[in-house]
């Protein structure tokens, strides 16, 4: 299939995810939306143009005016003390809106904060929030705020914050449940990779992802804020000096055989209230799921298998002649181990050593499971939760990785070291442009300026061969196809000019013709830029098609390393034997291929070299 006809394929949780950044065109398409939207704004356009629109002050009590009926003087007539209810009815709404505003405020920054940075960084600050938002959650709310109101006094604003602190656990566990589902994503750590540090990935692409159930929980909760302080002032605890929907319904409550009407009016005024926020809520929800569809988004999986201790050295080749580049990266008897839930470590890298020269293409080569992709992503430091370097150092230009601090390695990813992933749809966030997320990296890393980061991004797009880079640049992830999001990612990694990429099987997600198209890209951007590159792959084709060297690994360990050439014509270790015996034919050589002296002789049955070649 080419790129062409696969953009008519997207994937359909790419599109669907796409269609979240459209909600707020959607909600206007909606009419319970529209109709919830147009009366919340009127509500709220009343409250704030109360001083205009009241005909008199609601505080001047008239004698004359008590219990009046409707006349041109007092629209909605007069209450138990003469004050024009009209009046007092806009300057509630004013007071009843901003005090429920207020409580809901307070609640989603508490809350979501704590709820942001639980979910994002785990660990102890996760333990401290869960136990302190149980503790606030176990406390009987209406005791605390009738506490809080013989402590505090009758204010109105310390009232609703002391209610807000009761909310924020409503956020809390919305936000933490969202921040956990989203954090693993691949495209967060394509950010993390990229060199984007962690407020920018939690603004960007975390908060993104949880702002309309914020809206929608924030929506739900403001009817209850307005229900609870409308209790309060009915039952005569609120703040006398400031006119309220409940304030006015307690006075004609106490009025209500000699003029029913007046209870009319604040009922009316908080039902439709409610209602509107209720049905916005609703509306979002509804749009929010017929976007969504629940998407599935995949996750590492974690597979059980038994550990294995390295007991035997690597076999390995003399180094190719007149090889002198110096040393980039060198991975000494790396260990990387899982802490299980019963205390014990499930080792996955046994003792890996390894050496990626400047300029060169390494390849790290075996069957799935062997622990390839824990190797590179320990290089990056960005293994999953759990998983730890035990052992070993990382080399990097002179410094060990292993052992520098979050803080430097932020500085690295992306500046470096950058990643070129296995699926390039999951690692661009859909809610965003391709163009934003190859600027974004190159602001922060790079230190220009948009528009120069735009410009860079545009040339880029045309240097990996996208045929409209503007285009390209103004889509969004699903609007491209697998083979020219992969093209995209290959952009971002060298935008930084980074000194070594780690690509980790960049091919394997892709249709065969694409994966040869990309291959040679690879080899094109490496003799262009000289840039390092240690690939991930279990293709003997890919390691033909694009590696100086090769280390072959089985059960966390390397078992064989050497030139690429060396090991193609002469492998020593049973594995790497039985690897070719798998796919090596008996046929003639078919001759050089295309890029490479070193990389010449080698006959391998792969759609990839095959294509490659000719
Ligand atoms: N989160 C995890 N917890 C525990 N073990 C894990 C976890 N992730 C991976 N592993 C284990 O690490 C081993 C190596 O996994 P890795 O992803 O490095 O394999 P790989 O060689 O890259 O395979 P593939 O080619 O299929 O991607 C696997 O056998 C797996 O069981």
């Amino acid at each position: 299939m080419s790129e062409s006809a696969m953009t008519s394929n997207p994937p359909v949780a790419a599109e669907v995810r796409a269609a979240r950044s459209h909600l707020a065109r959607r909600m206007l398409k909606n009419p319970t939306g529209l109709a919830a939207i147009i009366v919340l704004a009127l509500i709220i356009l009343l409250a704030i143009l109360a001083d205009v629109l009241a005909p008199m002050d609601p505080s001047v009590a008239n004698i004359n005016d008590v219990l009046a009926p409707p006349s041109a003087l007092h629209p909605l007539g007069g209450d138990s003390a003469g004050r024009d209810v009209l009046s007092r009815l806009l300057f509630a709404t004013r007071f009843s809106i901003a005090g429920a505003l207020w409580a809901v405020l307070i609640a989603a920054v508490i809350g979501v904060t704590s709820g942001l940075i639980a979910g994002y960084y785990q660990k102890w600050f996760e333990t401290v929030s869960v136990w302190i938002i149980s503790v606030i959650q176990a406390l009987p709310g209406i005791v605390v705020l009738l506490a809080a109101r013989a402590v505090v006094g009758p204010s109105l604003w310390l009232i609703m914050a002391v209610f807000g602190l009761i909310l924020s656990p409503a956020f809390y566990r919305l936000t933490y449940t969202a921040v956990v589902g989203v954090r693993n994503e691949l495209f967060v750590d394509a950010a993390r990779v990229a060199g984007v540090g962690d407020v920018s990935i939690i603004g960007r692409h975390i908060l993104s992802v949880v702002r309309a159930p914020i809206i929608i929980q924030a929506a739900l909760l403001a009817g209850i804020g307005i229900a609870v302080q409308a209790g309060l002032d009915f039952l005569g605890l609120g703040d006398a000096k400031l006119v309220t929907w409940g304030q006015m319904l307690s006075d004609a409550f106490s009025r209500m055989y000699q003029a029913p009407t007046l209870l009319i009016w604040p009922s009316l005024a908080m039902a439709l209230t409610s209602v509107a926020l209720v049905l916005f809520g609703n509306a979002l929800r509804d749009e929010l799921e017929r976007a969504a569809g629940k998407p599935k988004r995949r996750r590492r999986g974690v597979a059980a298998v038994a550990p294995k201790v390295a007991t035997e050295k690597p076999v390995t080749h003399a180094e190719a002649q007149g090889d002198a580049r110096s040393t980039l990266l060198e991975v000494k008897d790396l260990v990387v181990g899982y802490d299980q839930p019963d205390g014990s470590l499930k080792q996955v890298v046994n003792g890996v050593s390894l050496m990626v020269r400047k300029g060169e293409v390494h390849g790290l080569i075996g069957e799935s499971g062997s622990g390839k992709t824990q190797t590179a992503w320990s290089i990056l430091r960005l293994l999953p939760a759990g998983g730890r370097i035990v052992a070993g150092s990382v080399v990097f230009d002179g410094k060990d990785l292993a052992g520098l601090s979050e803080r430097d390695m932020v500085k690295l990813r992306g500046r470096r070291i950058s990643y070129i992933p296995q699926e390039p749809m999951s690692n661009l966030d859909p809610s965003f442009t391709i163009g934003s997320q190859l600027v974004e990296p190159m602001v922060v890393t790079l230190g220009i300026s948009k528009a120069e980061a735009k410009q860079r991004a545009l040339d880029l797009l045309g240097r990996v061969g996208l045929p409209d880079p503007q285009k390209t640049f103004s889509s969004y992830p699903h609007e491209v196809s697998g083979g020219q999001a992969q093209r995209v990612l290959i952009a971002g990694a060298v935008s930084c000019e980074a000194d070594l990429i780690i690509a980790d099987e960049p091919t394997t997600a892709l249709d065969v013709t694409v994966q040869a198209e990309i291959l040679e890209l690879l080899r094109d951007l490496q003799n262009d830029l000289g840039v390092s590159i240690l690939i991930v792959t279990h293709n003997f084709g890919v390691v033909a098609d694009l590696c100086d060297r090769v280390s072959v690994m089985q059960n966390g360990l390397i078992v064989e390393t050497g030139p690429a050439r060396a090991i193609f014509a002469d492998p020593q270790h049973p594995y790497t034997k039985a690897l070719f015996e798998a796919i090596l034919e008996d046929g003639a050589a078919r001759g050089p291929l295309a890029h490479s002296a070193d990389r010449n002789t080698v006959t391998v049955r792969s759609t990839v070299t095959e294509k490659s070649a000719r």
